[in-house]
């Protein structure tokens, strides 16, 4: 078992917004959340990375409980992207390496050619010199998705993060992400998409978020 979370709640202002969720991950999971608007799926994505605090239950990692954990490591795992990424303001060639920087990845080693071939596959491999801060919001989704594959989590928890693509880059996208489970059979992945048409093509699994 890759992540396990048992009898998690979260409360926003006094108000229950779930409870008593439980989830079970295996590697080459792909595990779509599913519920309406405002129903909690990012604050529980932001729980599993350890984004947000446990107010209740237990998730542990490789049977680790999160608490056991330094953070950056258990983060450098679990990693969540945003719909709205941060990008930085470097050109993308430089975003893509910043996050080597950093302590907790000092074992990663940066691949220009891994990024030059999955921005190949999202179709811009022109980003490279581009600067960052002039994006558009897909190119910046693009950037998130290569740089959080380049990082090589355990488990990737996309929130929206095709939302902003264009459907031959989404589809392009999701390829990519297929791919990238199949080369890492340890590795999986929970998506949050309110497009039902493209959970079905990405998800083997639905975890309904319900409210209350
Ligand atoms: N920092 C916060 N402070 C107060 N309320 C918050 C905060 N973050 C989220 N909420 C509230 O918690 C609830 C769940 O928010 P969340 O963003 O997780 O929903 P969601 O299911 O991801 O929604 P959507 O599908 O619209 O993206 C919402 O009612 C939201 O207003």
């Amino acid at each position: 078992m890759l992540l396990s979370a048992t009898d998690l709640r979260r409360t926003v202002a006094d108000r229950v917004v779930w409870s008593g969720v439980e989830l079970t991950v295996n590697p080459g999971d792909r595990v779509a959340v599913t519920g309406p608007s405002g129903s909690g799926k990012t604050l529980l994505l932001r729980t599993l990375a350890g984004l947000d605090p446990l107010e209740t239950g237990e998730i542990t990692l490789a049977g680790r409980p999160q608490a056991q954990w330094a953070m950056p490591a258990y983060r450098s795992q679990v990693m969540y992207l945003p719909q709205r990424p941060f990008v930085g303001t470097g050109t993308v060639l430089d975003e893509l390496k910043r996050p080597f920087q950093f302590k907790v990845h000092a074992a990663r080693r940066f691949e220009q050619d891994a990024a030059a071939r999955w921005l190949t596959a999202l179709h811009r491999p022109d980003l490279l010199q581009l600067n960052a801060s002039t994006l558009s919001g897909g190119e910046g989704q693009v950037l998130a998705l290569v740089r959080a594959l380049l990082l090589n989590p355990a488990l990737l928890l996309l929130d929206e993060a095709t939302a902003s693509l264009d459907p031959e880059t989404t589809h392009a996208a999701e390829a990519l992400l297929a791919q990238w489970l199949i080369d890492g059979p340890e590795r999986a992945v929970i998506w949050v998409t309110h497009d039902p048409v493209q959970r079905a093509r990405v998800a083997t699994r639905l975890l309904p978020v319900v409210p209350g």
